[in-house]
Order: structure tokens, then sequence, then C-alpha cells
């Protein structure tokens, strides 16, 4: 069963209660979102495996810890996902990125995949697949298909907001998948908006409405 983790820290909260807000723009909500993706990455990195090596220091040779080289790529779901893509390089500037691209049919709220192109050597990878939004999660277990069925094994799921619904659709389908959020909102709404949430994630980063 996927592993749910709700990243409390101060910082990621604050700034998403002005992500939140109605009243911020454009320019600030996209600044926002770039910010928390960094704060989330810090997180998610918490467990990256580490090897030790020998450095000289000017005193002496100390044994010291670096990253083991595990490969990870980040997929955005497009668009919103792409808000958080920088945000994420800005800690881990050498992976690589591969896009998803889904939108929900806004009638019968179905993702419909409209692109895929992830980094050719994808069974040797770890996955960190990105969007601001898990709502009823279709785009989120279509995607983690789209990734499976290119070879894809290790995957990770990170979003801003997810609502119940979204997190029991991927634990349902993808039980080996985890779900790294900044918050558990309380529900949907009729038109498969996430309550309270942050309305229309990629109207609000490419100021499309
Ligand atoms: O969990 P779900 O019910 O599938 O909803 C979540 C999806 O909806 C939004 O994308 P949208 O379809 O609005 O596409 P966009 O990013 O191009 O705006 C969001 O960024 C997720 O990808
Ligand atoms: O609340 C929601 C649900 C789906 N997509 C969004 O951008 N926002
Ligand atoms: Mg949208």
């Amino acid at each position: 069963m996927s592993k749910v983790y709700v990243f409390d820290h101060p910082l990621i909260q604050h700034k998403l209660t002005y992500i939140r807000d109605k009243n911020t723009g454009t320019k600030e909500f996209r600044e926002l979102v770039d910010e928390v993706a960094t704060l989330m990455a810090f997180e998610i990195t918490r467990e990256m495996p580490l090897e030790e090596i020998e450095v000289e220091t000017p005193v002496t040779t100390a044994k010291s810890k670096v990253l083991s080289g595990k490969k990870l790529a980040i997929v955005p779901i497009l668009r919103a996902g792409i808000g958080m893509v920088d945000g994420v390089l800005n800690l881990i500037p050498a992976a690589k990125v591969g896009h998803i691209g889904l939108y929900r049919d806004p009638e019968t709220l179905k993702p419909i995949e409209y692109y895929a192109k992830l980094p050719a050597d994808v069974e040797e990878r770890d996955f960190i697949i990105v969007d601001p939004m898990l709502a009823t999660g279709g785009s989120a277990v279509e995607a983690i298909n789209s990734l499976k069925k290119r070879g894809a094994k290790n995957i990770k799921f990170m979003c801003l907001i997810a609502a119940p619904e979204g997190v029991e659709a991927i634990q349902k389908v993808h039980g080996d998948v985890d779900i790294y959020i900044a918050a558990l909102d309380e529900k949907l709404n009729d038109h498969g908006y996430i309550v309270p949430g942050l309305g229309d994630a990629g109207d609000r980063l490419f100021g499309t409405k």
C-alpha cells in the first residue's frame, strides 16, 4: 500500500497559504510553486542512498559521504506540473526530465494522454512525477501507467494539494507508488475541483483564465 507523506514544514505551509489565496497573481503564484517544489524536493530526497568515499582535507584524510549516483528523472504532468520542475532541479540539477501530457476532459473528468517522452534509460532510473494537484487521481494513475508501460519500476508521486479521492485512487491501482504532498484537503466539488484547493493550477500558473 502506498505510503502518504504530508510535508508539514512551516515554510511549506506558509507558502502554500499564499498559493491558495485567490488574490495571488500569476507571477507570485509561479514563484511560490517553484519555491515549494524546492522545499519538497529537499524533504523527498531525505532517503537518497549515500556511499562513503575518502577525501583529503587540508588537515588529513577523511571518510565522508556522497550521493551514490542513483539515476533520477523528474516527470511533470503537463501543463501544470511544469511549474514544479525548476524548483526540483534547483536541488537535483543532474536529474533528467521526462514529460507526460495529459488533460482532464471537463465533462467526463477522464484523463486524455497527448504526449509522452521519457529518458531512454527508463529501466535504470527512479522517477518522481510532479503535478500540483491530485484530484480524482485519474491523471496521476494514467501517468503512472504510462511510465510503467515504458519500463519504469521505482516511482514516487509528488504534488502540492491532494484530495482523499486521489490518494485512494493511486493506492488502489498503484500500491507501490508512495505519495508526497504539502496538504491533504477535504473533498472534491461537483466539477472535480479540490475543496478548498487553489483553483485551476494550470490556469493560475500560466495566466490562461
Ligand atoms: O486528479 P485529476 O482529477 O485527474 O485532476 C488533476 C489534474 O488536473 C489538472 O490538470 P488539467 O487537466 O487541468 O490540465 P492542465 O495542467 O493542462 O491545466 C492538474 O494539473 C492535474 O493534472
Ligand atoms: O482543484 C483542481 C482539480 C484539478 N485540477 C486543478 O487544477 N485543480
Ligand atoms: Mg488545468
